[in-house]
């Protein structure tokens, strides 16, 4: 009886949480070698789902439990995008978190930025996504859609300008 009541309150622990999840920004260069200096010198990488509504957001996911939320988010990034840590630098010092709900559950993603080394490395995708684009920072936020998500990628920008500057 003690263990279904222990097991009824941590049920019921986790049904209160946020959904979490993680993933990075991930963007190239398109001339390699100098400092960006406007927004059509970068492009961000935005997967399509191949479920739901197809909506196209930076490759993320769910926390696995017991998983820190950066190891999520090169996890996520190896499985649906092909990439792995070998092949893109994460920028220091950008870190963003968006809140919003999914079927009125709240849900916290964590984003990084990373910049990917060889303009031409391929993307691979695995069977959650069914396209996937380069896109100029006016056309990823088209695609983004969600306010919240186009705010990122605008700051995600400006960060890098701001280095670079
Ligand atoms: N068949 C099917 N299967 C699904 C479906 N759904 C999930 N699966 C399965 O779950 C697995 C995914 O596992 P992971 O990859 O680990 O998780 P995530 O990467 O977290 O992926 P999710 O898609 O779960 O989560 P979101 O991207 O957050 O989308 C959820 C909703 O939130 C809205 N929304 C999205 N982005 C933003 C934003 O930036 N801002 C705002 N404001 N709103 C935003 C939008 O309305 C969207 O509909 C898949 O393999 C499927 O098996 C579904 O509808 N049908």
């Amino acid at each position: 009886m003690e263990t279904q009541l222990l097991r009824e309150a941590e049920v019921s622990r986790f049904d209160n949480m946020a959904l979490r999840a993680c993933g990075l920004i991930i963007f190239r260069k398109i001339k390699s070698g100098i400092p960006a200096c406007n927004m059509n010198d970068i492009e961000f990488l935005l997967l399509q789902t191949s479920y739901g509504i197809h909506h196209w957001t930076p490759p993320k996911g769910h926390v696995d439990p017991g998983e820190d939320d950066l190891t999520t988010a090169l996890r996520e990034t190896e499985e649906e995008a092909g990439l792995n840590s070998s092949q893109f630098n994460i920028v220091d010092g950008f870190r963003k978190e968006l809140n919003y709900n999914v079927n009125e559950k709240p849900k916290t993603v964590i984003y990084w930025l990373a910049e990917l080394k060889d303009f031409n490395t391929e993307v691979k995708l695995s069977d959650e996504h069914q396209d996937f684009r380069w896109l100029s920072l006016p056309e990823a936020c088209k695609y983004a859609g969600y306010k919240d998500l186009q705010d990122t990628l605008k700051e995600a920008n400006e960060f890098l300008h701001s280095r670079s500057g």
